[in-house]
C-alpha cells in the first residue's frame, strides 16, 4: 500500500527519489476503495496445488481480492476431477461479459507441442483478445508467457537441448520499474521448462521490455510498456518441493533428467531443498497487484480508461 503523506512534506520528494510509492493527501482523498476482482485461468493439470500456490501469494496483501477460477471449456481435464471443476470453476463463456482488474494465466505441460496442437488454443486466443479490453493487467506464467508472447507479438518459442531445470540467479535489467520495487539486485527463481524465448525476438518489438533475466536461465520478466501484459518465464509461485516432485516423477518414469540446478543442499536429493525465492515471489505478486492492478484500474470497473503509467 502507498504511504499517504501531507502534500508538501519534504520527505515526499526524498522517498519518491528512492522509488518509495508515495500518495499525496489530495489523491488519497479522491481514491475510492473496493475489492479487486482477479480471474485465474488455471491450465495446470495439478489444479489444486496451483490454486494454493497462487492464492498464498495473492493473500499476502492488505487489499481485498475476489477470485474467479477459470478452466478451458474446450479441454477435458485428466488430472483434476469434474466435481472439483464443477464446484469451484467457471468457463470463459460464463464470465466474458464481466470486466476484471487482473488476470493470471498459469503454465501448462504442453510446451513440447506446437501452440496450435493444444486443444484449447483457439479458446485461449479468444481469452487473450478479450483480456485486452476487459482486464486491467494480465500476468502470464511459464507456458502462458510463451503463448501470450506468441499470440500478441508473434514471438516464437525455441526448443532447449536440455531442460532448464533448477533455481537460478537473476538480475534486474531496468532500474526503477514498479514491478521490481524493493527487489534486491540479485534474486532467485525456479525454472522448469524445455523451451525458451529469444532475446532478439523480444527486443525486435519496441512495445516489449525485458525487465529481468538470468545469465543461465535467460529471459525472466517481460512487460509491455503500459504494464497491461506481464510475461514471467519462471515459476516464482512454486513451493519448495515442486521441483523435487517433478524430478522424482521423471526418475520414476525412467526419463532422462538431471538434478535440478542449485536446489538440493550439496546436490544431494536425499536432503530437504530450502526455498530461496519466496521473498521475491511475494514481492512480485504484491507489486503487480498494487501498481499494475489496484493503482491503474478504474473504481467503476465497467468504465474504460487509458493507462497513465509508462515504464
Ligand atoms: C512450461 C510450463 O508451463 S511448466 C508448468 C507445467 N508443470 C506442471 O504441470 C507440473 C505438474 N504436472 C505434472 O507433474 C504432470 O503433468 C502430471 C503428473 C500431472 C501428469 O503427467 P502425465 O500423466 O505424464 O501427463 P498427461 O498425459 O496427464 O498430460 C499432462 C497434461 O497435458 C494435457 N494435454 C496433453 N495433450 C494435450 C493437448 N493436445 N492439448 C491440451 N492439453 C493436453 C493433459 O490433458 C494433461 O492435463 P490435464 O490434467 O489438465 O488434462
Ligand atoms: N514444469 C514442467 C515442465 C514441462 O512442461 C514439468 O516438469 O512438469
Amino acid at each position: 500500500m502507498p504511504i499517504k503523506i501531507p502534500d508538501h512534506l519534504p520527505a515526499k520528494e526524498v522517498l519518491e527519489n528512492e522509488n518509495i510509492f508515495v500518495m499525496d493527501e489530495s489523491r488519497a482523498y479522491r481514491q475510492d476503495i473496493r475489492p479487486l476482482r482477479i480471474a485465474i485461468l488455471n491450465l495446470m493439470p495439478t489444479k489444486e496445488t496451483t490454486e494454493s500456490q497462487i492464492l498464498r501469494l495473492l493473500g499476502n496483501t492488505p487489499l481485498q481480492v475476489e477470485i474467479v477460477l477459470l478452466h478451458p471449456r474446450s479441454h477435458t481435464s485428466r488430472n483434476t476431477s469434474a466435481e472439483h471443476l464443477e464446484m469451484f470453476y467457471k468457463t470463459f463463456d460464463e464470465i466474458k461479459n464481466r470486466r476484471f482488474d487482473g488476470m493470471i494465466v498459469t503454465g501448462a505441460p504442453v510446451e513440447q507441442m506446437e501452440f496450435e496442437e493444444v486443444n484449447y488454443w483457439e479458446e485461449l486466443q479468444e481469452i487473450f483478445e478479450w483480456s485486452k479490453t476487459h482486464v486491467t493487467s494480465t500476468l502470464h506464467i511459464c507456458w502462458a508467457a510463451q503463448a501470450g508472447l506468441y499470440h500478441h507479438f508473434g514471438v516464437q518459442k525455441t526448443y532447449l537441448e536440455k531442460k532448464c531445470f533448477g533455481v537460478f540467479s537473476h538480475r534486474i535489467n531496468i532500474p526503477n520499474v514498479k514491478l521490481l520495487f524493493g527487489f534486491d539486485e540479485g534474486f532467485h527463481v525456479p525454472h522448469s521448462r524445455h523451451t525458451d524465448v529469444e532475446r532478439a525476438d523480444i527486443e525486435a518489438n519496441p512495445e516489449l521490455h525485458i525487465l529481468a533475466e538470468s545469465p543461465e536461465a535467460g529471459i525472466y520478466l517481460v512487460a509491455t510498456r503500459d504494464g497491461k501484459q506481464i510475461f514471467v518465464t519462471g515459476h516464482s509461485e512454486y513451493d519448495p518441493w515442486s521441483l523435487k516432485w517433478e524430478y522424482d516423477r521423471d526418475i520414476a518414469k525412467g526419463l532422462e533428467i538431471e538434478l535440478p540446478v542449485n536446489y538440493y543442499p550439496n546436490n544431494d536429493p536425499s536432503l530437504d531443498p530450502p526455498s530461496t525465492w519466496r521473498a521475491h515471489a511475494n514481492l512480485l505478486f504484491s507489486n503487480w497487484l498494487n501498481y499494475y492492478v489496484y493503482q491503474e484500474t478504474p473504481y467503476d470497473i465497467d468504465q474504460q480508461t487509458e493507462f497513465v503509467y509508462q515504464i
